[in-house]
């Protein structure tokens, strides 16, 4: 067995300590027989047992031992307490005097960082007993460490001996997956940017949330929330695994006035991380997304091993490739020996995990060499003298104000516009909003709330705390939109258009005019006064602008009304300046004045994002209500077609009904004329008078041949005529004869008859019909009497007889004994065809 070491403990004394913590076996892991090769020893010593292969004859094939000595080992059976005791806790009083300090825990998947850093899933419950008074059983290094600094802060607060002595605390909490770094406590699914400022040597997130808290308890609420935003997911090798590097930041602050006047900021900043896991795809078994995400932990881990190499080596700080990862850049600070560090070192001592371990326990080795010499406190004091102070303030404080008299001049505008007090915008009007768009959009589409200046803040925030005084300012001077009131411009002034726009353009009756909108919307110049006292200095009390914001518009918006501006935000704003006009009463003490017009510079600044806002929902309401607009007067459009094809197409129909209306009167005037005909015809033959014509029959619906007995076979057989030949023309139909019967009833001729034929004994509906026929056409019944006419009778009523079913001679008796009587000549009871002859009977 060969005995391989590095103990040596960590070359930085105080400001690093390089741990190795030792989890137990699980359940699982001794159940399917894996055994432990790791044992922590004494002085501090792991060592990690290599198996010699069975069979094994190569050199790397024979079993080893590697030891390592660190600054702590803790073995399975060291509770959560003693680990955070002998790593963390040795650095509160650091933080508490100002120093940055980071710790964080390094391991493969399922080693137990997680476990370190937050504690286990008991813990809460575990919380709820006690953890303040030591039963502190579960909790990790981050709940603790909160613990101990906000007692310590505490202490201090109680302790302070400074003057106007303050501390303050807030944190942020940010997750890197996937090389994208996500704010945990205000989830936007953002990728935010690694900022740096070499100049202070710090490396921050630009738009990550800051909250302050007041306890621990408030912090760890916070962490839920956060956590529940984290991206964890089950694996073969841990059933939650974090598949993010999770960073809580607490920055701690501490305030005081110095012999000098001048405030004196104090500022330390906690990085607790709880790293994501290295892992071997062929042991997790991840695949896909998984897999993916393996894929960039372990290049974001390796990129910290590189720089931990490169910073161990010693005088080689610059070749730390810092940007190689989002990980390592956001460390840099840390790394590169701006804080004290911990490094605390997870092992799982499964032989099954040997590789993993044994990397582990390298790396740690190796950082123990990397040279930190953090910074000692670093004090930031406001180092401007107090007269040039006041007249900065002053300056900005009036600034702010006129910015915000304007923007609460803009806001009065759009209300009546969007009040329908003006409709359309008129041009200038527009200028308004181009210019409001291009003040929101040079604000990055968000006004952010200043916090007081401080010239020698050299982190970032603070820096970009300042921005928007400078800010308002430059945007001033760019705006290059033309004035509102071109009278009142002054070319070349300082001011920027902005503000030119509302100079006076003379004051009434010695009262202080105020700027107004013009009915055409610019707006008009007020007086100076607004600008200047009589006395030429300036201020607060001059700014009398009277705005009901009670009024605000509310835009229905999707159906819901939308109020545009939340009323809270801005109904103290003239109860904020009246404070802060003590600002500016010489009387007062010196401190009382700044901190008047410190308060009034972030209220002002305040009611300026608020208004802002306001003016932002203006813009868009506005371009909702010129769509809604435009979809209603498309919508009008089309209902306007619409109605007109409806009208088209009525003008259509009632053409076609008079052309139908002139036609079914010509047809009755047809059929009228060939009834008139057809009564000629049956009138010549009732009387004896030859019919000559066979187009005389015809016009009247008799087909000569049909009534040719010639033509006529089996007459006597009764049964239905096949070879009666059927009229080629198809009878007319409808064509029903209307008159008069003798009552001056209209009498429909065919039908009228077949009715009745239907009616009575066979015999009397022949007779009947017969009459019928008669009187339908207007004959004497005395013409009846001669024997010639009787074979017309018989063709009458052989006909009737055909379209009523008679049946052959019975039903035709009469016609027979009267000449031609066959009244089979009809079809007999089966011919029910009215394209038949019968059908041509009296019907036509
Ligand atoms: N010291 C310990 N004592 C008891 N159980 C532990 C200890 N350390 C870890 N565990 C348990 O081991 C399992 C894995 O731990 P943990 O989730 O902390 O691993 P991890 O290193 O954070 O893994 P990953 O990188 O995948 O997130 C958990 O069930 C945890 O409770």
């Amino acid at each position: 067995m060969v005995l391989r070491g590095n103990r040596t403990a960590s070359i930085n004394g105080d400001n690093m300590l390089v741990a190795v913590r030792m989890r137990p076996l699980s359940m699982k892991e001794l159940q399917s027989g894996q055994r432990s090769c790791c044992e922590v020893m004494g002085d501090k010593i792991v060592a990690i047992t290599k198996a010699k292969k069975p069979g094994a004859v190569l050199k790397s094939e024979m079993g080893s031992v590697n030891e390592y000595q660190f600054d702590e080992a803790f073995d399975a059976n060291v509770p959560q307490y003693e680990v955070y005791q002998r790593t963390a806790k040795r650095l509160i009083p650091s933080v508490l005097e100002g120093f940055n300090v980071t710790v964080f825990a390094y391991g493969a998947t399922g080693a137990g960082k997680t476990h370190t850093m937050m504690g286990s899933e008991r813990m809460d419950a575990e919380r709820a007993t006690g953890a303040e008074n030591g039963n502190t059983g579960v909790c990790g290094i981050i709940p603790l460490t909160l613990m101990d600094i906000f007692a310590g802060m505490k202490q201090k607060q109680a302790e302070a001996t400074l003057p106007e002595e303050k501390w303050s605390l807030s944190v942020s909490y940010l997750e890197v997956y996937n090389e994208k770094i996500r704010d945990l406590l205000e989830p936007s699914g953002i990728n935010l940017p690694v900022q740096e400022d070499p100049k202070a040597g710090i490396v921050g997130v630009g738009g990550l949330a800051a909250k302050s808290a007041e306890s621990s308890e408030q912090v760890m609420e916070l962490l839920r929330f956060g956590n529940t935003n984290r991206r964890t997911h089950a694996t073969d090798a841990n059933a939650t695994s974090s598949r993010s590097h999770a960073v809580l930041q607490i920055i701690m602050k501490q305030r005081w006035n110095n012999s000098k006047g001048r405030e004196v900021t104090r500022e330390s900043r906690v990085n607790l991380i709880d790293l994501a896991g290295s892992e071997r795809a062929g042991k997790t078994n991840n695949r896909g997304k998984r897999l993916q995400e393996g894929a960039n932990i372990n290049r974001s881990l390796l990129a910290l091993a590189n720089c931990i190499n490169a910073l161990a080596q010693g005088n080689t700080r610059k070749n730390a490739k810092y940007r190689d990862s989002k990980l390592t850049h956001l460390l840099k600070s840390s790394l590169e020996g701006q804080c004290k560090l911990i490094i605390i070192a997870n092992i799982n001592p499964s032989d099954d995990m040997f590789e993993d371990s044994h990397n582990t326990l390298k790396y740690a080795n190796r950082a123990k060499c990397m040279k930190i010499d953090p910074k000692v406190v670093r004090l930031r004091e406001r180092d401007m003298a107090w007269p040039e102070r006041e007249k900065n303030m002053k300056r900005q404080s009036n600034e702010q104000s006129k910015e915000n008299d304007l923007l609460k001049k803009q806001v009065e505008a759009l209300q009546q516009m969007l009040n329908g007090n003006c409709p359309v915008l008129p041009n200038n009007g527009l200028d308004v909003l181009e210019n409001l768009k291009m003040q929101v959009q040079a604000d990055g589409g968000e006004a952010r709330v200043p916090s007081p200046p401080s010239p020698t803040h050299s982190c970032p925030g603070a820096r970009g705390a300042r921005k928007p005084f400078r800010r308002a300012k430059s945007l001033s001077s760019a705006s290059s939109v033309a004035s509102l009131d071109s009278g009142s411009v002054k070319k070349g002034s300082k001011r920027g258009s902005l503000f030119k726009r509302v100079r006076r353009s003379g004051s009434v009756g010695g009262e202080k005019n105020l700027t107004a909108i013009n009915e055409d919307h610019s707006i008009k110049g007020g007086d100076d006064s607004i600008f200047r006292d009589d006395d030429g200095a300036t201020g607060p009390d001059d700014v009398e602008v009277d705005v009901d914001y009670t009024r605000l518009p509310h835009i229905k918006k999707n159906g819901s009304e939308k109020n545009l501006m939340d009323m809270s935000d801005i109904s103290d704003i003239s109860a904020h300046e009246s404070v802060a006009a003590s600002g500016f009463d010489e009387n007062l003490p010196v401190d009382d004045r700044l901190g008047a017009l410190e308060s009034r510079v972030m209220d002002m600044a305040a009611s300026r994002k608020v208004m802002l806002d306001f003016i932002t929902n203006l813009q868009a309401a506005k371009d909702d209500a010129e769509t809604e607009r435009e979809r209603a007067r498309r919508r009008a459009e089309k209902a306007e077609r619409e109605i007109l094809e409806q009208r088209d197409l009525l003008e259509k129909l009632k053409a076609q009904v008079e052309l139908e209306r002139a036609n079914a009167v010509q047809a009755a005037r047809d059929r009228e004329f060939a009834d008139m005909q057809r009564k000629a015809v049956l009138g010549k033959s009732l009387a004896g008078e030859v019919v000559e014509s066979s187009s005389e029959m015809e016009s009247v619906g008799v087909v000569p041949e049909a009534l040719d007995l010639s033509t006529i076979s089996g007459a006597s057989s009764g049964g239905p005529r096949t070879d009666v030949p059927v009229s080629s023309r198809t009878p007319p139909r409808n064509r029903e004869k209307v008159q008069d019967d003798k009552r001056g009833r209209p009498v429909t001729g065919g039908r009228r008859i077949i009715r009745r034929a239907r009616g009575g004994s066979e015999e009397s509906k022949g007779e009947e019909d017969y009459r019928e026929v008669r009187e339908a056409f207007g004959e004497e019944s005395g013409n009846m009497k001669s024997e010639e006419n009787d074979g017309i009778r018989g063709k009458v009523l052989g006909v009737l007889g055909g379209r009523n079913n008679y049946r052959g001679e019975e039903k035709g008796k009469k016609g027979k004994m009267r000449g031609f009587g066959h009244a089979k000549v009809g079809m007999g009871e089966e011919n029910d065809n009215p394209f038949s002859i019968a059908g041509v009977g009296l019907r036509g």
